[in-house]
């Protein structure tokens, strides 16, 4: 039996939360069923990425496509790095994508990564990639597994649960794939144009991705495939079917499985990460202040907009510690309170844990950093022109993928302006936050 999977690379942010992500993933799919003494069966996954998205409509092929400015393959490597017991991911691209590939691997420090030259077509390409596992490859450091799963580099989306269903159902029956109910009704035309039958919309699935295999069972079918099949075919299961007389296990997959086809798609597929990664905000704010403090209450207000929002008192007091625990947890949207500071210390302070912690290789991190203006006690032109040092920082953390941005909020006033103020800075911070719009970086927004 092959050595048990390897371990899951180091995630970007910090090694503790690939440890994390491995003990909460679920037990590899055959130790759900191995009986003691026998070894977990190898898992690998084959990426078709060769493709030109045509359909796409733009020169760049889909899935070097960039979504907040990273290309959509990589989202769809970290979903499947996630998955600790995943031992091997073989790429398969063109020869004129190679260098940029290995770009991308090397930038977004993607683990467990080999590459294979695409083919003509996505069964060639997936061909290749198989090939590469089987053991019969010279100077190969790969190894054939047991179980293979089979995944579009542009359906980014995909989660453990569902490679774990269908590499369990694979492992029992020898194929398994994801399907989604149909949303449109498939028609049959006649020869000349025009409606011959439609088939019964509930009685059929759409075939989605990922599919599973057992290595033997889908290596042998493609060993034997016609060059028809070959060159025009576009559903793996079949291939098992025709060739290897194994009838794939249908396993119900979740709507997030689509793959990015349209330009349409992009953007959905932007929309929902921007959505993922915005629910989490951290707001840094000396929590010594007495409870009545403004910045409190622009607290309050933002826990009602938002869903999770939490306190620390940041990085500059002993509990700051805290902040990096929530760093470490992969919260990608700050708000650095400055109370009566006009300077940046606090945000600097926290800058530099968030470079540190390459948290901003992944994803954008928006940090907003708010200032309270006393107005009776400062004069505006004065801290105003102190604000402006903040294009500077942003313009520097802008190179690290941090979005950094001022947000100035007068006080005191009488309590009704005061709110509607504090509501309109709570406004503001959602929507920097939910837009992650790199247009204003560095801006100083008033409330
Ligand atoms: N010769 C090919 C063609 C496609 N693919 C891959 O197969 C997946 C699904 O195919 P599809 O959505 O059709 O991609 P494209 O062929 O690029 O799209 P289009 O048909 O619009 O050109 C994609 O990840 C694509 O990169 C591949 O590896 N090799
Ligand atoms: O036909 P396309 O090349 O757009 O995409 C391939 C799809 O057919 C395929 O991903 C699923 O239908 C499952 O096989």
């Amino acid at each position: 039996m092959e050595p048990r999977p390897a371990a899951p690379g180091p995630c970007p942010g910090d090694s503790r939360v690939a440890e994390a992500a491995a003990a909460a993933s679920p037990l590899h799919p055959a130790e759900a069923r191995v009986e003691p003494g026998r070894r977990a069966p190898s898992v690998a996954a084959v990426l078709p990425a060769g493709g030109s998205g045509e359909r796409m409509g733009v020169p760049t092929p889909k899935q070097f496509c960039p979504i907040l400015e990273r290309p959509l393959i990589s989202y769809t490597l970290q979903a499947l790095e996630r998955v600790c017991w995943i031992k091997d991911i073989v790429v398969a691209v063109t020869g004129e994508n190679m260098e940029a590939m290995k770009g991308i691997i090397q930038k977004y420090k993607h683990q467990r990564i080999s590459l294979v030259e695409a083919g003509v077509t996505r069964h060639r390409s997936i061909f290749n990639g198989l090939r590469a596992l089987a053991e019969d490859q010279p100077n190969s450091k790969l190894s054939k597994p047991e179980v293979v799963i089979i995944h579009d580099a542009v359906r980014p989306f995909v989660e453990e649960d569902v490679l774990f269903k269908v590499v369990t159902a694979a492992k029992e029956y020898g194929a398994a794939g994801a399907v989604r109910p149909l949303v449109s009704t498939v028609i049959s035309p006649s020869a000349d144009g025009h409606l011959d039958h439609s088939l019964e919309r509930a009685r059929h699935r759409a075939s989605e991705m990922p599919q599973a295999f057992l290595f033997d069972v889908i290596y042998e079918a493609y060993q034997q495939c016609s060059d028809y099949d070959l060159e025009f075919g576009t559903e793996c299961l079949q291939l098992a079917l025709k060739y290897g007389h194994v009838n794939a296990k249908l396993v119900e997959g979740s709507p997030d499985l689509w793959k990015v086809t349209y330009k349409r798609d992009l953007y959905a597929a932007e929309s929902i990460i921007k959505e993922r990664i915005s629910q989490h905000i951290c707001i840094i704010m000396d929590t010594k202040e007495d409870e009545n403090h403004v910045g409190h209450h622009l607290e309050e207000i933002l826990k009602n907009e938002l869903n999770h929002v939490e306190v620390t008192s940041g990085a500059l007091c002993p509990a700051g510690r805290d902040l990096k625990q929530i760093i470490l947890e992969q919260c990608y949207n700050y708000v650095c309170v400055n109370v009566m500071s006009s300077d940046f210390e606090e945000t600097q302070r926290l800058l530099n844990m968030l470079e540190e912690s390459n948290l901003s290789i992944l994803y954008p991190v928006v940090v907003i950093s708010v200032y309270f203006l006393d107005y009776k006690s400062v004069h505006f032109d004065q801290k105003v022109e102190n604000l402006m040092q903040i294009r500077e920082y942003a313009k520097e953390v802008r190179k690290r993928n941090i979005l950094l941005c001022g947000l100035l909020i007068y006080y005191p006033q009488d309590e009704q302006k005061l709110q509607a103020s504090l509501r309109e800075g709570a406004t503001i911070i959602t929507t920097l936050i939910k837009e992650r719009n790199s247009g204003l970086v560095g801006q100083l927004l008033i409330a």
